[in-house]
């Protein structure tokens, strides 16, 4: 199996660029589905998370994800906690169901993953996609998309690694900065060298 890595910043348009190439006939596992499948009502990870952070669960037994991001997006410490419940389980399931696509008789996956370069994952790859915009683009799109004031989102963006850091790990840059129609014409190219491979 030849697995790829897909990655960006928040707004560069990772699921932008995760559609078109499902569009293109591959298959593609998203980190963030995922990581809400490991804290589903009833798992392991829910009841560490319980545990851990009191008050998260509410008393449908379901996670309450706008309380739980509040609290650890304003607090590092606080994330790497729950980062060190959570990425283990995704990771587990990540295997799990990459030997399932492997079954059906797929020869080469990618793996969306927000936080590809941060937890080193990326190193794992075959090769490396990075969605890249601009930072005053990212901004302005993610504003308009979030509804969020020029503050908000520059807070955001502090809490990840600048595309242009990202960047320098990619095996191929994506740059997302045009209209969609630019972009696709890349993804394609990406998704024809990646299945070159083997
Ligand atoms: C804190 C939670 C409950 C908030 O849920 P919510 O539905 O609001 O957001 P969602 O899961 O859709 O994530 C949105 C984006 O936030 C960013 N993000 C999520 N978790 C993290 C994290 N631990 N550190 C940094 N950025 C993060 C990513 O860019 C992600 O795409 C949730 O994000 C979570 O469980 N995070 C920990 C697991 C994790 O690291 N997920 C990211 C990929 S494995
Ligand atoms: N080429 C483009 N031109 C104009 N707008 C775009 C383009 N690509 C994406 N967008 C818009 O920018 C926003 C962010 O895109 P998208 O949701 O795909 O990003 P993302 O990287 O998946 O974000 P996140 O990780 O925060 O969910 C969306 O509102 C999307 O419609």
């Amino acid at each position: 199996m030849h697995v790829f890595g897909l990655t960006g910043g928040i707004a560069s348009g990772k699921s932008t660029v995760s559609r078109m190439l499902r569009e293109l006939g591959a298959r593609v596992l998203d980190a963030d589905v995922l990581a809400r499948e490991v804290v589903e009502p009833g798992t392991p990870g829910l009841k560490r998370i319980d545990e851990r952070f009191p008050g998260v669960v509410g008393p449908d037994g379901r996670l309450d994800r706008v309380k739980l991001g509040a609290h650890i997006f304003a607090n590092a410490e606080e994330r790497a906690a729950l980062n060190a419940i959570v990425h283990p389980e995704v990771r587990a399931l990540f295997l799990q169901k990459l030997q399932a696509l492997e079954a059906e008789g797929v020869t080469h996956a990618v793996y969306d993953v927000p936080l590809l370069i941060e937890t080193g994952l990326h190193t794992a790859m075959e090769g490396v996609a990075v969605v890249w915009v601009p930072r005053e683009v990212q901004k302005a799109r993610l504003m308009t998309r979030d509804g969020l004031l020029a503050d908000q989102a520059e807070a955001r963006l502090q809490a990840q690694m600048p595309l242009d850091d990202k960047r320098a790990h990619a095996t191929w840059v994506i740059d997302n900065s045009g209209a969609p129609e630019a972009t696709r014409p890349q993804v394609e190219a990406v998704w024809r060298a990646m299945l070159a491979h083997g």
